[in-house]
Order: C-alpha cells, then sequence, then structure tokens
C-alpha cells in the first residue's frame, strides 16, 4: 500500500517535476492479479485498483490494519467502476452483482466479505474504486450506465465535447460522503475542466484512461495563481488537493473517472475560477 500525505500549497510549489510526481500522481493503478491500493490523507481517500485474472480477489488484512479495523468496510464504503474490457463478479456478503464495463457498484459500510472475479479471465475485468470512512451504513447497489444519466457538455469549438455520467450521487442513491463519475470526450476534443474550478470542502481523485500508450494529458494543478502540470499516461490517477484546480488537455481524447470525499455532497458546490485569474 502507497501513503499520501496532504501537502500544503506552499510546499507543492516549492517541488520539482519528480516532487510533484511523487505527491499527486498515483502510476501505476492497476497490476494483474491484485489489488492495489493508496491511503491519501486527503480526506482519508483510499484509491483502489482491483484487476483479477484466473482467481477471485479479495482486501487483505493491511488494509484493514492501515484504517485499523478488523475488515476494510467495517467503518468505510467503497464505490467502484469497471473499466473493462470484461465483465466483472462482485460477490459482498453473499449478494452476487454482475458489472459490464461502465457500471458501478455502491458497497456500504459494514460489507464485511467482498471478492472480486473476472467472469472471463481471458477479457479480464478492472474495477477502479474509491473508499472513505462512512458514519451509517447506506445499501448496496449496483449503478448502470442508463441510471448514470449521460448529460453532454462543451463544444468543439472549445475543443471539450464530453459525456459526463454521474454514477454515484445523492439524486441517485444515498452514500456518506462518496461521489464518482465517468466523463468521456469525443474524438477531436481535449480538454477537461476548462474553465477550471476548486472545491476546499472535498478533495477529488482523476483516473484517466481510454488513451493509447503514447497519449498523454497535461493535467493541470495548483492554486489558481500559480499551476503546475503533471504528464499523466493510460490509467494512472492523480489526486486534487482542497485548494488546487484539476483540469488538464490531452494530446487526443480519452476518458477520466473522477471521485470526491470531503465535507458536502454538492456537486455545484464549485469555485469557478475564470480562465483569465489562471496564473
Ligand atoms: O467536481 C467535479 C469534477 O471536477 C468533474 O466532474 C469535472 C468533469 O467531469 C468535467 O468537467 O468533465
Ligand atoms: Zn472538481
Amino acid at each position: 500500500m502507497q501513503t499520501h500525505h496532504a501537502v500544503h500549497p506552499e510546499q507543492a510549489e516549492a517541488l520539482d517535476t519528480a516532487g510533484l510526481r511523487r505527491h499527486f500522481l498515483i502510476e501505476r493503478v492497476f497490476v494483474p492479479g491484485t489489488i492495489q491500493a493508496t491511503y491519501t490523507h486527503y480526506d482519508r481517500m483510499m484509491v483502489l485498483g482491483v484487476a483479477p485474472t484466473a482467481e477471485p480477489l479479495r482486501f487483505d488484512s493491511e488494509l484493514a490494519a492501515a484504517a485499523g479495523v478488523e475488515y476494510l468496510l467495517e467503518r468505510r464504503e467503497l464505490a467502484a467502476i469497471n473499466i473493462g474490457p470484461g465483465e466483472a463478479e462482485v460477490v459482498a456478503d453473499g449478494e452476487a452483482f454482475r458489472l459490464r464495463p461502465d457500471e458501478a457498484l455502491y458497497l456500504g459500510r459494514g460489507t464485511r466479505d467482498v471478492s472480486f472475479a473476472s467472469a472471463e479471465p481471458e477479457r479480464p475485468a478492472r474495477l477502479y474504486g474509491v473508499s472513505a470512512p462512512a458514519h451509517a451504513s447506506h445499501p448496496s447497489r449496483k449503478v448502470t450506465a442508463a441510471e448514470a444519466s449521460p448529460q453532454p457538455l462543451g463544444s468543439i469549438e472549445t475543443s471539450n465535447k464530453r459525456t459526463i455520467n454521474k454514477y454515484i450521487h445523492d439524486g441517485l442513491l444515498p452514500t456518506c460522503q462518496l461521489m464518482m463519475g465517468l466523463t468521456r470526450l469525443e474524438d477531436g476534443s481535449v480538454w477537461n475542466t476548462m474553465p477550471p474550478h476548486t472545491h476546499d470542502r472535498r478533495m477529488e481523485v482523476y483516473l484517466y484512461f481510454e488513451m493509447p500508450e503514447d497519449r498523454a494529458v497535461l493535467h493541470l494543478m495548483g492554486r489558481p495563481e500559480e499551476t503546475r502540470h503533471i504528464v499523466v499516461r493510460n490509467e494512472q490517477a492523480v489526486i486534487s488537493p482542497p485548494w488546487s484546480i484539476h483540469s488538464g488537455a490531452g494530446t487526443g481524447s480519452y476518458a477520466f473517472i473522477w471521485a470526491m470525499a470531503g465535507d458536502n455532497q454538492s456537486f455545484a458546490d464549485m469555485d469557478a475560477v475564470p480562465v483569465g485569474a489562471l496564473r
């Protein structure tokens, strides 16, 4: 398990490229046949890359130990989206969920025994998950792509034509903290979240994916008046501290999964930053 501590903006502004990458980039989210875990001290959000091959995978005791409990979800909730290519079979306390690519799963606090399998090991599933502390137990459930109410956003003129899908949010199902969605850019569109925003009340993590190996996203972070960039490649995640913008331009199109935890669950609670205010 990797640990990422919380960084003050004054420290971040003094970092070089390697330092920014060490603190904010999760370089290897998926390793076939394993569960990769990153513990962040931003709202204690955990980032999980679950990549079952022939054998089902379970959370090991190291993860529960990191949270100081007997089993990982004893005092936590979890949300995950299957990024494919194959279907996933998740069994949570005896309840089976089959997830096609672009389907999500929410597991409530108190879910003790969870196993993740690929329905066809030669076409494995990969589940990208986030977990945050939870004060109450809400029902576990699957969320389909249609339920995520795809919403078109942006335009060709501003190179940001994309569809935002909201999978985990309070309009659809109750969670304690977690919000999660998937935004997919159209061919030829490269910008996400420009004009950018901050939301000091919630941290956010982006997983960039659906990119060929030679593609990159120049992810923008930092206080609006002190921006920096991190070059992010396929299936890498980047942590956005509460004081930071989180935006990016790709050398081609891509998709990204955004996930948040913190003080409120109102998607519209953002502090917009006009382009003219960026430095
Ligand atoms: O706080 C919300 C997030 O930053 C994302 O939802 C932004 C996003 O999906 C997009 O602009 O496409
Ligand atoms: Zn945001």
